[in-house]
């Protein structure tokens, strides 16, 4: 992403915001209630207009793309949302092939037989499958969410918020989800999280938002030794020592970061 700037009417929310999402890493992407995180992911997936700057996918300028190549890039990337994760009045098998009526041509049979490979893939038992999301915790509603986002085999995930909601045992079980996952399938993901623990487990870099620009990207060092006045509180805030941030817990710049560990 170069420069990108969206607007409201008078209200600027990016104001130049430039980031670089390497393949194959997890991205957490952090930054104050209300300062854009998700307005950021929706631009990228061209659901929100932009007054100005360029998202490149696969080194492909978004802007550029005829309606076919739309829809063939469209495949190559899944979508968890933080609100609406599901349609509540599909059925989970009809959620997870959602997105395979409205971009494959397979059979019936086909799809069934994928969807059981999904809800297999994010550790939920294949009964589920005939069930309606008002049947199924906050945590299966995750899990099912995501399944339908890896529904095309996709190469990168877009995830907003993806643990809000869940108690801190249910959102560590699906921090090492994705983790796995991204470990298994090569994936490359762009986490929005305000999750500290997240933030610590499975993210190989972290990019900051404040003032509708990136203020600090890399590693969670890096974000340790920043010395913007929204990093630092964060990072340094009581959440985060209670979460076991900061140097005396090790992940200072001596230390590293708990996903090196867990590989
Ligand atoms: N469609 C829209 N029309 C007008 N304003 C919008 C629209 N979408 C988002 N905004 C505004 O843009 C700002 C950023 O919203 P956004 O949802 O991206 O914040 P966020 O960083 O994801 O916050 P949170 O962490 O609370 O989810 C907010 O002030 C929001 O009200």
């Amino acid at each position: 992403m170069r420069d990108i700037v969206v607007a409201f009417g008078e209200r600027t929310v990016l104001k130049g915001l430039s980031l670089d999402v390497m393949p194959g890493e997890i991205m957490g992407f952090v930054g104050a209630s209300g300062g854009g995180k998700s307005v950021l992911t929706r631009t990228i997936l061209g659901l929100v207009p932009k007054r100005s700057g360029t998202v490149e996918v696969f080194g492909q300028n978004l802007d550029g793309l005829s309606f076919s190549q739309r829809r063939e890039l469209e495949q190559r990337w899944g979508v968890l949302f933080q609100q609406g994760a599901l349609f509540s009045s599909l059925s989970v098998r009809q959620n997870i092939q959602f997105p395979m009526r409205e971009y494959l041509d397979i059979s019936q049979g086909l799809m069934d037989e994928i969807t059981v490979a999904k809800i297999e893939m994010v550790g939920l038992q294949p009964d589920v499958i005939e069930k309606m999301p008002s049947e199924l915790s906050g945590g299966m509603i995750k899990r099912v969410a995501l399944a339908r986002a890896l529904a095309l085999d996709p190469e990168i995930l877009f995830l907003d918020e993806p643990t809000s909601g869940l108690d801190p045992i249910g959102a560590g079980e699906f921090d090492e989800l994705i983790a796995t996952l991204q470990q298994t399938l090569g994936l490359t993901v762009f986490m929005v999280t305000h999750d500290l623990d997240s933030l610590h487990t499975v993210c190989d870099r972290i990019a900051a938002l404040a003032d509708g620009k990136v203020v600090a990207v890399g590693p969670i060092e890096t974000m340790l030794e920043s010395k913007h006045a929204w990093v630092s509180a964060y990072f340094h805030g009581k959440r985060a020592r209670a979460a076991g941030f900061g140097p005396a817990a090790g992940i200072g710049p001596a230390g590293g970061h708990g996903r090196e560990g867990a590989r």
